[in-house]
């Protein structure tokens, strides 16, 4: 029979058998051949400083009703906002809360904790990378672009 994790289904519309993680509910076609992972319950905590532009999936914040920069505007302020703070002229938290285009803004950029699963795959990917206390690069998500400071 089939490896530890995984339920076999019937496809109703084709009768193809199919195969579902019990843990993240996914399907595959595939017949798996090792058992289905658990999802990690391992939980971050991080900040982060959002700058949005005219292609984010809501051009909108607290700090602006209507947001029509470019993205490549956007990159350039975030690429300042990074110098000012790698030169120690802010501190993340005093720039988050003054620029981020995100209501996370009001708490220095804190978005407490959280698993996998819950942010944008890109923001999750880089945020589980970072060790605590360590800022990332640039991340680019549908709300715009990023830099993260893991806190926890
Ligand atoms: N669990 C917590 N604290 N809140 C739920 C977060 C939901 C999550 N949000 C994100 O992934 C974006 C990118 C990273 C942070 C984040 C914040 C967004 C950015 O702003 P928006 O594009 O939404 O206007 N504002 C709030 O949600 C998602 N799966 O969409």
């Amino acid at each position: 029979d089939i490896p530890d994790g995984w339920t076999k289904k019937v496809s109703r519309s084709s009768g193809q058998a199919y195969y579902v993680n019990r843990f993240t509910n996914e399907s595959q076609w595939e017949r798996p051949t090792k058992p289905a992972k658990k999802p990690s319950s391992e939980k971050v905590q991080a900040s982060h400083l959002l700058v949005k532009h005219r292609d984010s999936r809501r051009p909108a914040s607290w700090r602006n009703e209507n947001i029509t920069i470019s993205k490549e505007e956007a990159l350039e302020q975030l690429q300042k906002y990074i110098v000012q703070i790698e030169k120690g002229e802010r501190s993340f938290a005093d720039l988050a809360s003054e620029v981020s285009d995100c209501s996370s803004a009001k708490r220095g950029g804190d978005l407490g904790p959280f698993g996998r699963g819950q942010m944008q795959r890109p923001f999750e990917e880089a945020t589980f990378a970072l060790k605590v206390g360590e800022m990332s690069g640039i991340v680019d998500t549908d709300s715009g672009v990023h830099i993260i400071l893991r806190t926890a």
